[in-house]
């Protein structure tokens, strides 16, 4: 008799961080609690890059098994026997570099979005996934949510006929009175030592919107990368703070266009009363989705013919009542676990080729703002002695 029992995959996660948090306390919620049925999660590890301490203190606060391991280095977790995945949640500047140490140590991965910060480091990594013949996936939540499942199919059965135009929005706005911007120019979000910028942080999400309804819907054999233009409004540390990116795909006749800003939200008053932040534009219909782009609970369907009828659906995030929690990153984690049951080194919902079609969209974008970032975070050459690596920094 074929057995029931789930497949149990073993996560070590690389960083202390917020989305570290976020993603682990997923991880630890009851598949169950989501009616999935085929898979689970333990947390076996968790390194922090600075002190072993910190991974402790992080175990401790997500509740993880008192068994799990903490390490004082991404080493050791790399090195852990017991960890079949390795999640990586640094900053994007770092993600090369770290994909790289796990993925060299025969680790699968799984590591945040932007992927990386230029096209030739993601290609290395994917190369490597290859010869190491072990699973890597770009961690873009978004694509695994029932929503996005069900949008790329009413996009692919033709529900709203052909879709020519995509408009996406993913902007915060952290406008201060000073001209700067809500973040100190150490943070992440705008300091080009940590890959800054709103289009790796935010605008990714705007072309996951494109991509995954122009793009990842296209027939393998038609498949079209786009042409791009871009405009791109630069923040003091370099960084860009505002960017507009136009995607064509000429012989699909359709166009995308992504939208980031730290100046203005697309969510204007927290209430959604500036409407959707994503519009799916078909000859016969639209879909509009209700932002933000990155955790979407709500999509609606008008038809050309519809007669004023819209058709509103709810997608709400289940939570494990138990832990009090569920945030939407877990879909991410299950479809990781399916790949590794079935043996698959890559997810057909965000492929290779994807995701490095993606990262030259953004380096041509980041091309043409004239933003660049310094040698050490570029370089595709790996460095397991990289500081990226060892943390110092
Ligand atoms: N999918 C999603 O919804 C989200 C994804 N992200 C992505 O996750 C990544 C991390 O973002 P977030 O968690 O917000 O960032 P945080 O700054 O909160 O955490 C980053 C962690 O990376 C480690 N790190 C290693 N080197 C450095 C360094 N030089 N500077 C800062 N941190 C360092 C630290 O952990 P330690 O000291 O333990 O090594 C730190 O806690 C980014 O790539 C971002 O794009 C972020 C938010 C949401
Ligand atoms: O991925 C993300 O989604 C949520 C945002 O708050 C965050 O800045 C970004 O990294």
């Amino acid at each position: 008799m074929a057995s029931t029992s789930p497949f149990t995959v073993k996560w070590g996660i690389m960083a202390t961080g917020w989305i570290a948090e976020m993603f682990t306390k997923d991880l630890l919620t009851n598949p169950v609690s989501r009616d999935v049925h085929d898979v689970r999660h333990e947390v076996v590890a968790a390194a922090s890059s600075s002190a072993k301490d910190k991974a402790a203190d992080f175990l401790a606060m997500v509740k993880a098994p008192s068994s799990a391991n903490a390490y004082g280095s991404y080493h050791e977790l790399v090195a852990d026997p017991n960890v079949d995945i390795v999640y990586v949640a640094t900053p994007h500047s770092h993600h090369f570099q770290n994909a790289m140490l796990a993925l060299e140590a025969g680790k699968n991965v799984l590591c945040e979005k932007a992927l990386t910060v230029t096209a030739a480091q993601t290609r290395k990594l994917v190369e490597t996934a290859k010869s190491k013949g072990v699973f890597f996936m770009e961690a873009v939540w978004t694509r695994h949510f029932p929503l996005s499942i069900k949008v790329r199919e009413l996009v692919s059965s033709g529900a709203i006929g052909n879709v020519y135009r995509v408009i996406a929005d993913l902007s915060f706005n952290k406008d201060a009175a000073d001209g700067k911007v809500d973040f100190a120019d150490s943070h992440r979000m705008v300091n080009p030592d940590l890959a800054g910028g709103a289009l790796l942080d935010l605008g990714i999400y705007s072309l996951t919107w494109v991509f995954q309804t122009l793009y990842h819907t296209q027939p393998e054999k038609d498949k079209e990368a786009p042409n791009v233009v871009a405009a791109v409004n630069k923040y003091h540390t370099g960084a860009d703070e505002t960017t507009s990116v136009i995607t064509q795909f000429p012989k699909h006749k359709s166009m995308g266009i992504a939208l980031t800003s730290l100046r203005v939200g697309t969510d204007v008053d927290g209430h959604n009363s500036g409407g959707a932040a994503i519009r799916i534009q078909g000859s016969g219909g639209e879909i509009q989705v209700m932002g933000p782009a990155y955790r979407p609970l709500q999509y609606k369907v008008i038809k050309k013919d519809g007669g004023g009828r819209i058709e509103v659906v709810d997608c709400p995030i289940p939570r494990d009542e138990e832990r009090d929690w569920g945030h939407g990153m877990f879909w991410e984690a299950d479809e990781s676990a399916r790949c590794l049951r079935d043996g698959k080194e890559e997810s057909a919902t965000l492929p290779w080729s994807e995701s490095i079609v993606i990262m030259e969209v953004m380096e041509e974008v980041l091309k043409q703002g004239g933003v660049a970032y310094p040698e050490l975070i570029t370089t595709d050459v790996y460095d397991a002695q990289s500081p990226l690596n060892t943390g110092m920094r």
